[in-house]
């Protein structure tokens, strides 16, 4: 017993010795830490830290490996390398603020600053634990065209990670491309002018803010939009081409034009105004529509008033059912033709199978009036009726013309008033715009009313 209390006593003593000397030795680095701290600038620290980091990189096992990524893919065919593009944007947003050379600028035509990086600093970051080196190099003359240079990016990392780079890290680059490409989109709207399509920006300012539409109907549009996105997948698992199809029907000025560019605007797709009167066969619209983009609305206005649909579906004017002209024509002869059935199949997907996240648009001021081939299931698959002017629309109107937000004394007689007469609500915009103040506009507004009303009864 007293054997083993003496060894206790003894490694206890040897215990606390060590655990002084270990508190005094903290205490000086901590005040050694402290004193390196006050006195030496962080940037030279910085500088020291990293000579070392190299010195002693040098002596460690280099499994290092680099991937070259050229600004084309195949130099004769002039095929852009879509991961060299989306290097280039990428990494700006990446950098360090001790990154010194940064290019800045506007590009013509473009609302955004652009940020590059000019090659003379390589770019190093780190993704999920993992150390990148990006070099911006000039390609050889091999490489490069006789008139412009061209360029590579040279990506340095540990060879051990070289599956996560190809699985996880190039895809981030791309993706976030992507992204700011999306956020950075300028909608295009495309007209058919003779034998292609002229493009110009949808300056086209509708969003579905600044739309007066019952807030239900404007729910259900934009849920439904952003369903249509996110199936991408159920469409290919079912065997559906991936596309969505819109009826907007109400009279002149209840806002069809302003809610396709307010869907264009919120999904950042281009418009195709495709006018049919300037489609000449079947295979013309063909032709196209695969001219258009991925990701497009394509727009068939006034659909009841095309003569185009119902006379040259058939020779001598006769009815233009869709299997009307599939018999006993030449099949030569039929595609020379533009049809309502050319029409269908496109619709149906059998021309479109290049095209993805397509939204096809018919607008029509007299829903009647159309083909009933056109309004069959599956066609058109929301029918959106823009009608005249009410109360919970012409709040948002109030909103955006006068800044008028919440209530106003005079918002209850002139939801009585419009729950009586049929105004569209361009007329109402229009009238919002006659004075500044809105306590005049709006009292102005129901003097109009009224006499709108007085002057229906007396028809
Ligand atoms: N629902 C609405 N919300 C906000 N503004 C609207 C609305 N409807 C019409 N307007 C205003 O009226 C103008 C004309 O509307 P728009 O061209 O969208 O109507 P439309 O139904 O397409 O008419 P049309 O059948 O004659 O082509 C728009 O520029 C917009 O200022």
């Amino acid at each position: 017993m007293g054997l083993y209390s003496n060894k206790f006593f003894s490694s206890f003593t040897s215990a606390s010795s060590w655990f002084e000397v270990y508190a005094a030795f903290s205490t000086i680095m901590m005040l050694f830490r402290t004193a390196i701290n006050d006195l030496i600038p962080h940037q030279f620290r910085s500088f020291i830290a990293s000579k070392l980091e190299a010195f002693f990189s040098k002596y460690q096992a280099n499994s290092n490996v680099s991937v070259k990524i050229n600004q084309f893919w195949d130099e004769n065919v002039g095929e852009r390398n879509e991961l060299f593009d989306a290097a280039l944007a990428y990494l700006p947003t990446q950098i360090s603020h001790t990154y010194k050379s940064l290019k800045v600028g506007r590009l013509q035509n473009r609302k955004h600053l652009e940020l590059a990086v000019d090659g003379s600093e390589d770019v190093v970051e780190e993704f999920e634990g993992i150390k990148f080196t990006w070099k911006l190099d000039e390609g050889s003359k091999e490489e490069s065209n006789n008139n412009s240079r061209r360029y590579n990016f040279l990506l340095t990392f540990d060879e051990k990670h070289r599956q996560r780079v190809l699985d996880r890290y190039l895809p981030h680059v791309l993706k976030t491309f992507e992204t700011m490409k999306d956020q950075r989109r300028i909608v295009k709207l495309y007209s058919r002018l003779d034998d292609y399509w002229n493009e110009s920006e949808l300056s086209h300012p509708a969003t579905f803010d600044s739309l007066a539409l019952c807030p239900e109907l404007k729910k259900d549009i934009i849920d439904d939009l952003a369903r249509f996105l996110r199936r991408k997948d159920l469409y290919k698992k079912v065997g559906k081409p991936w596309k969505r199809g819109y009826l907007l029907y109400g009279p002149p000025g209840t806002g069809k034009s302003s809610l396709i560019a307010a869907m264009a605007n919120y999904l950042k797709f281009d418009v195709y105004d495709l006018e049919l009167s300037s489609i000449y066969s079947n295979s013309d619209l063909m032709r196209s529509m695969k001219e258009a983009s991925n990701r497009c609305i394509v727009v068939i206005e006034d659909i009841d008033c095309n003569k185009e649909v119902h006379a040259r579906s058939k020779p001598n004017g006769a009815s233009d059912d869709r299997d009307s002209d599939s018999d006993s024509e030449d099949p030569k002869m039929r595609s020379k033709r533009f049809t309502l059935s050319g029409l269908l199949n496109y619709m149906d997907g059998l021309w479109s199978s290049g095209g993805e996240e397509r939204i096809i648009i018919f607008t029509t001021n007299h829903k009647e009036k159309i083909d009933p081939a056109l309004l069959r299931p599956g066609r058109m698959d929301m029918h959106i009726h823009l009608s005249f002017l009410k109360g919970k629309a012409f709040r948002i109107l109030a909103s955006n013309y006068l800044d008028v937000k919440g209530d106003h004394p005079l918002f209850q007689q002139i939801d009585d008033l419009l729950e009586k007469i049929q105004v569209t609500p361009a007329v109402v915009g229009e009238q919002l715009m006659r004075y500044e103040d809105p306590d005049v506009c709006l009292e102005k507004l129901v003097q109009f009313l009224k006499q709108k009303g007085k002057d229906s009864d007396s028809e």
